[in-house]
């Protein structure tokens, strides 16, 4: 559905973005995620033509979004700051998106302020943060276009509306068979919801992964042994510690895990336990921290 093909992007003499390839499926969720500067936010931009690129292209449906602009009305790109909105009303935007989008639907735009108890009537500039962020999902879903992409989409909303608001995205997606981009810091949620995250680091997809597989690739072993970590450990290349408090020493094995665990056994450790690998020790791991 969506091919993004090597592109790359320089702002004032920096290259932000450095030969950069994905691809979304229909029906996928995507998570982007990636260190403050990383070129998350830029990559977005690139992907609904707001910022043309210096090299490569973005094909949707197999169209290209900078020479066959039509296409772009299938996307819908929501990003984390909405200011530029505060002087309109929710009937003047739902108004200026719906003569955007031909499929967007008012009468389920409307059900759905009603769901979450957001006013109809009032001007943004009356919503608090959160409001106008679960504003925008609604108004992104009520599109109903193909790809909705969100910047930290979930900031400012409370506990109970960001869980009643994910599932309202799940539900768009297994509903719809629609496909979301979502680039958060929140890697507890995304976790939960996404099929494929992409980690970017200095401009460059770093890595991507496919949640189910993560165990495959890495281990996250806890371990304590009766003296300091035995320093010929400490050297290999694929253990990192994460975390340690006195002699109990968090680690991930990134490939070839078995091997290294086996070397881990060796060296008689007074405990030695599995844990869940989450996409926060993936991000520590890859990114460094
Ligand atoms: N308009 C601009 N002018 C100058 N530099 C820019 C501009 N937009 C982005 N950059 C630079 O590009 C780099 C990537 O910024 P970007 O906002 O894409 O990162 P990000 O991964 O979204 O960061 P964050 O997680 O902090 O939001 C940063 O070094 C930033 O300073």
């Amino acid at each position: 559905m969506l091919n993004v093909n090597h592109i790359c992007k320089v702002i004032d003499e920096k290259p932000v973005l450095q030969d950069i390839s994905f691809s979304i499926a229909k029906g996928s969720i995507v998570g982007l995620v990636g260190e403050n500067g990383a070129g998350k936010t830029t990559l977005l931009r690139c992907l609904v033509g707001i910022l043309e690129l210096d090299k490569g292209e973005i094909t949707f449906n197999n169209k290209n979004i900078m020479t066959e602009p039509e296409v772009k009305k299938s996307i819908i790109y929501i990003p984390d700051s909405h200011h530029n909105f505060n002087s309109y009303s929710v009937k003047e935007i739902s108004s200026l998106y719906e003569a955007i989008y031909p499929n967007f639907d008012m009468t389920y735009f409307h059900s759905l302020l009603e769901r979450f108890n957001l006013p109809a009537n009032k001007q943004l500039r009356n919503f608090s943060k959160g409001m106008k962020a679960l504003f925008f999902i609604i108004l992104a879903i009520s599109a109903k276009v193909e790809l909705i992409i969100l910047d930290e989409p979930t900031n400012g909303l409370d506990a109970i509306v960001k869980r009643n608001v994910l599932q309202l995205l799940l539900e768009e997606v297994s509903e719809q068979n629609i496909s979301l981009l979502i680039s958060s810091h929140h890697l507890n949620e995304l976790e939960k919801i996404t099929d494929t995250v992409l980690l970017m680091k200095n401009g460059k997809i770093n890595s991507t992964f496919n949640m189910d597989e993560v165990d495959k690739e890495y281990k996250k072993i806890q371990v304590v042994f009766k003296g300091d970590f035995p320093s010929k450990l400490k050297s290999l290349t694929n253990l990192q510690i994460t975390n340690h408090t006195g002699r109990v020493y968090t680690v991930v094995l990134k490939g070839k895990a078995n091997e290294t665990l086996s070397l881990l056994k060796e060296e008689n450790p007074l405990v030695i336990e599995e844990l869940p690998m989450s996409l926060e020790d993936i991000f520590i791991t890859e990114i460094g921290g």
